[in-house]
């Protein structure tokens, strides 16, 4: 762990009140996200680039990214996964044996199946936390023409916000402000950029429906559907290409996970969002494309289950 430097570099960007913080937690689970959350910020804070997603497209494009015959009609983009394997260093078994995903911008797709299958190891590749064994991960553009253009863009760990199964247990900060900022690049007397990315925290925190909530408010007093809200802001503020999810229902109340479904068919609106799930009922309304993560880590598109 201590070689990978994308647990290595945010160390030097922590104010001194968060290694105080990260040294008194214990529980490994904890520390280890708490060393992703500063990561993800500070990589993807030198990067952070306006989008341009005002066009339509259609979500029938990039079914099989194989097939050479389809068209388009606009440039648009489609998030790649080809032929990935994994296989944890040190171990002889593959996680995942060739798994391929195409999937639209602005698009929704889905992955389920049984629980040991795969599925979170997928999304930590996706996310750049590890790196495949074998196949690429990149966005494939396409012109007007129809045709991909012939060279595709790697999708970098600053171009995905992903969001961890049960994200409020590692919230660190005493405000939703400080939450959303977390592993910002700080300097002396104060916050570096803080008026640059004002702009962008506040659209972050109005399109998870957090505009009434006072940004100074603990986070842990939060109700369980608005922890969810505001892990999804955390993401949001940096404007990924493609948003991940790992069972973005799990553990709340019947109305908690009604207004997270829907702030997700609203965020679709504007991004890609790949998600695992079990909760195939709810979800099933939002989704373009699904696939199901058999046992020894093959993935299959499949329709959704009947619910
Ligand atoms: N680094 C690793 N080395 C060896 N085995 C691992 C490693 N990481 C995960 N595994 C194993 O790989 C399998 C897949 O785990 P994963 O968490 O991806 O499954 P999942 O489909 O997300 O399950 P769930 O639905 O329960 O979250 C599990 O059996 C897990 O124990």
């Amino acid at each position: 762990m201590a070689s990978n430097p994308l647990i290595v570099s945010p160390v030097a960007v922590f104010g001194s009140t968060r290694i105080a913080t990260a040294k008194s937690c214990f529980r490994r689970d904890f520390h280890f996200h708490f060393l992703l959350r500063s990561c993800f910020s500070f990589r993807k804070f030198s990067c952070l680039t306006e989008k341009t997603l005002n066009y339509d497209f259609d979500r029938r494009l990039c079914r099989d990214w194989s097939n050479p015959t389809f068209k388009v009609s606009c440039d648009l983009s489609c998030f790649q996964v080809k032929d990935v394997s994994y296989r944890p260093p040190g171990t002889q078994t593959n996680l995942l044996n060739g798994v391929n995903i195409s999937l639209p911008e602005k698009s929704f797709g889905l992955i389920f199946g049984r629980s040991g299958s795969g599925k979170t190891t997928l999304l930590q590749l996706i996310a750049g936390l590890s790196k495949p064994t074998s196949g690429s991960i990149y966005i494939q553009r396409y012109g007007n023409d129809g045709k991909a253009l012939q060279s595709s863009e790697e999708l970098t760990a600053e171009k995905v916000g992903i969001v961890f199964q049960f994200p409020e247990r590692y919230f660190v900060a005493d405000s939703v402000l400080e939450e959303v900022i977390f592993g910002w690049p700080r300097q002396r007397g104060g916050l570096q950029l803080k008026e640059l990315l004002a702009s962008k925290l506040q659209k972050a925190i109005i399109s998870v429906g957090m505009q009434g909530i006072p940004l100074d408010k603990d986070p842990h007093s939060l109700s369980g559907g608005y922890k969810r809200r505001l892990a999804l802001a955390i993401q949001l503020v940096q404007i990924p290409d493609l948003l991940i999810l790992d069972e973005p229902l799990a553990g709340l109340d019947w109305k908690a996970r009604a207004d997270v479904v829907k702030l997700l068919k609203q965020l679709k609106k504007e991004l890609t969002l790949l998600v695992v799930s079990h909760d195939l009922k709810e979800l099933a309304p939002l989704v373009d494309r699904s696939w199901k993560m058999e046992i020894g880590g093959v993935l299959n598109e499949e329709p959704l289950p009947a619910c």
